[in-house]
């Protein structure tokens, strides 16, 4: 028998030997956990037995409650700790199919015997407890097998770093407890399992990559030390997969200390949140929390605002060149993603602690309580020294007080008895439990007291929001009365373009985040301290504003910024993003990616030709067709030339087939003409999950997403006519992991033309 042989044998056995070990272990737990259920159970049915209800002295209430809270505990504690056998008996189903994928020999310096550690998505130990059979990826040995090759080796620990010899790496493919492939690797984890997991078909949710992690990918995982990572990594380079396995990661190193809850990741839009929404459960761990930033912004902003979307906002930019104003929004939407605007409102916020901010008048049955006038009084009497926000809580709590006094006042009025008059049973409960600690002994005055309490309660929690301040009215000033200093060119048209949105309740995606800015800065800020690390997938389109805004009001919150500036389709906000090299962040650690896994060599060899920012790209070395482009010389073939494409691409197996557009004014055709011909998926804004098929979408909604084909349908000059388009052509292409195919009519686009003529076929 061949040494290799051998091996695998050695291997098989002790793979076996390990699925026995966690079968003793599922089967002790199976029980523990039939034993606790009937227990909760038995628990739940019998609560109220064990609980001794006794109410007929104060005494006697305090000690029911407390027996009640007792029984309540317990049973939370027994419901918890069943959650988390659970919990162990899935990690365990998943040990017992694939119990690790990798395997090193290490000896540490000063020690004679080789410890053989075997890596898999978690830790198991033998009966005994001793020892580790399987190591969880994430523990500090095993970061060897992702940072080393054989030969000289060292980790980090809590104690200081270790270090040794690794003698030995190798890689398993282990499927239904059964080996099915085995590697023995040299430099860094092996062609041979990336290029199985890379060759396989691309599926509708994103897949973990534990078992194939990359060194330079291991470095953002496992970074512990930045308050601000930015990653740069060029399309497919791994920046996504980094992040959940970073977010796995923390929660694994932290745990006790950071939970799920703690973390937050924007994502770009809800369509790639459910894409990736496997992944953390895969790895045994819980969801952390997914928003885009346009719901985040949402929250803060109000319903009463209608918010134009970011694609609403690409989709103008694309498609509506040709209305009246198109040139003031551009340059309003330039401007407003500036520092400089940032800037602007906070000499607008200095102004206004003088004068102008906007109130409303506190009425009730149609006649004022207290004017405007007179709460822009209170609020101007107010030390400046203190701030807006805080001079707002001393207005809030002075409104408070006066109210209480019209409250007592307007309790004597008749009205009040004719609505006690249609009190039905409840409301005199009611009525009489409010009046438990004011102690009133006549009836009418109990129930007039609940009339008013009622009629003053909404208008009461009105004013604890601060809705007394009009924001909205506020704001529109900056655009309509006061002069800046320092203004950009053409503001004044952008002023009063912003004015009429404004009027019409109308934000635009430039206004959202600056408007919310404003608003925060009026009557302070609400948002959740407890987010301990917040990632921001597809960095590049946050403006500079967007990000002065997110790092003020998260101040204490790591964050870990990914992106690619290739891929910045919102151009005009580019300029001051923090993945730009200098682009003058504080303290911050920058990691750049530069290979790309996810498309063919032949993909990536075409699309680096007219890559934006002309970085390094270089493939990952797998072998496919090379791009292919059909000049079509009528549109009236284009329906039919797609159809062929499409069915060639079935024929060869691929099961996810994206036709990428440039807008979603174009997309709307091409499912027009395809409609009739197959059954094709439209993606829209409000899609969120995609099935395998062939699929219609404008590529602002295909970023982060990969397929295994991709057609451009119409790569003409005409279509991709401005040196703006380059990003929108480019993230489009590098969507595609096996083929990509690009038809044009008429002329093809410069960024093609710019490709050497032997990178890609051209149809007959
Ligand atoms: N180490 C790896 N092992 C296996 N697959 C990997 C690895 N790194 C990346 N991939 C695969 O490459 C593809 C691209 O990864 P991912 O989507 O994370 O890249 P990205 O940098 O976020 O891409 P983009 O910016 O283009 O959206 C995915 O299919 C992912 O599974």
């Amino acid at each position: 028998m061949s040494n290799e042989m051998e091996n695998r044998m050695e291997e098989q056995l002790r793979v076996d030997a390990v699925i026995d070990e966690i079968n003793i272990k599922e089967k002790k737990l199976s029980s523990q956990i039939t034993g606790l259920k009937e227990n909760v159970v038995e628990l739940r049915k019998n609560f109220w037995e064990d609980i001794t209800v006794n109410i007929d002295e104060p005494d006697d209430i305090i000690e029911t409650q407390e027996s009640i809270k007792q029984q309540a505990a317990l049973l939370s504690e027994k419901e918890r700790y069943h959650g988390k056998i659970g919990e162990e008996l899935k990690t365990l189903d998943k040990l017992k199919s694939s119990p690790y994928f990798g395997r090193i020999d290490f000896i540490e310096e000063s020690e004679l015997e080789r410890d053989q550690i075997y890596i898999g998505i978690s830790s198991l130990m033998d009966q005994g407890e001793e020892d580790f059979l399987i190591y969880d990826w994430r523990a500090p040995i095993s970061s060897l097998y992702y940072d080393f090759s054989p030969g000289k080796a060292h980790y980090e620990t809590i104690e200081g770093p270790i270090n040794g010899e690794i003698t030995l790496k190798r890689q398993f493919i282990i499927r239904q407890g059964k080996i099915q492939g085995m590697f023995d690797t040299g430099v860094t984890i092996g062609d041979h399992l990336l290029q199985q997991a890379l060759g396989n078909n691309a599926s509708t949710t994103m897949k973990s990559i534990v078992a194939t992690i990359q060194k330079e990918q291991n470095k953002i995982i496992r970074n512990e030390k930045s308050n601000l990572l930015i990653v740069q990594g060029v399309a497919g380079s791994g920046k996504t997969s980094a992040a959940l396995q970073r977010i796995a990661y923390l929660l694994y190193r932290y745990r006790g200390e950071l939970n799920a809850d703690n973390v937050v990741l924007f994502s770009p839009n809800p369509l790639f949140s459910s894409y990736i929404a496997n992944v953390l459960p895969e790895l045994g761990e819980s969801n952390v929390k997914q928003i885009t930033f346009l719901d985040f912004l949402k929250v803060g902003i109000g319903r009463k605002l209608a918010v134009e979307s970011p694609f609403e906002q690409m989709e103008y930019v694309l498609a509506e060149m040709k209305e009246n104003h198109y040139v003031t929004r551009m340059n309003s939407m330039d401007y407003k993603s500036s520092l400089n605007f940032k800037q602007m409102i906070d000499q607008f916020i200095s102004y206004l602690n003088d004068e102008a901010i906007q109130f409303r008048n506190i009425t009730f049955r149609g006649s004022m309580l207290i004017s405007k006038g007179k709460i822009s009084d209170y609020f101007y009497s107010l030390d400046k020294e203190i701030s807006i926000a805080n001079k707002m809580e001393l207005v809030s709590k002075w409104l408070l007080k006066e109210l209480r006094q019209i409250q007592r006042s307007e309790k004597d009025k008749d009205w009040v008895i004719e609505e006690a008059e249609l009190f039905n049973k409840e409301d005199y409960v009611k009525a009489y439990q409010q009046n438990e600690d004011q102690n009133a002994e006549d009836e009418e005055e109990i129930l007039r007291r609940e009339v008013v309490r009622r009629a003053f309660a909404t208008m009461k929690r009105r004013i604890k929001r601060m809705e007394f301040v009009h924001i909205l009215a506020t704001y529109k000033k900056l655009f309509a009365e006061w002069n800046p200093p320092v203004a950009p060119e053409g503001w004044e048209e952008i002023s009063e373009q912003t004015a009429t949105n404004l009027s019409r309740q109308f934000l635009t995606w430039e206004d959202a985040t600056p408007y919310l800015y404003f608003k925060e800065k009026l009557l302070g800020n609400v948002h959740d301290r407890s987010v301990r690390q917040l990632i921001i997938d597809e960095a590049q389109d946050y403006s500079a504003f967007q990000f002065a805004y997110i790092k003020e009001i998260f101040p204490y919150t790591r964050m870990t910024l990914l992106g690619d500036i290739n891929q910045a389709i919102y151009s005009h906000i580019s300029k001051d993003n923090p993945l730009v090299p200098d682009s003058g962040q504080g303290s911050m650690e920058r990691i750049t990616l530069t290979k790309s896994y996810r498309s063919t060599r032949q993909i990536v060899e075409f699309t680096k030709y007219f890559a934006p920012g002309g970085n390094l790209i270089e493939p990952f070395n797998r072998d496919g067709s090379k791009p292919l482009l059909t000049k079509i010389s009528e549109q009236v073939d284009l329906g039919e030339k797609l159809k062929i494409n499409i069915n060639e691409f079935k024929e060869k197996g691929y099961e996810t087939i994206a036709v990428i557009c440039k807008t979603l004014k174009e997309s709307e055709e091409i499912v027009n003409i395809l409609q009739d011909k197959m059954r094709v998926i439209q993606i829209t804004e409000e899609t969120y999950a995609f099935e395998k098929g062939v699929l219609v979408l404008p590529v602002y909604l295909a970023k982060g997403i990969e397929f295994d084909a991709v057609i451009i349908p119409d790569a003409s000059e005409e279509r991709y006519s401005q040196e703006s388009d380059r990003t929108l052509f480019y993230t489009a292409c590098t969507r595609a992991m096996h083929e990509l195919s690009i038809l044009s009519l008429n002329e093809p686009c410069r960024f093609i033309k710019a490709v050497p003529k032997d990178k890609y076929d051209v149809a007959k």
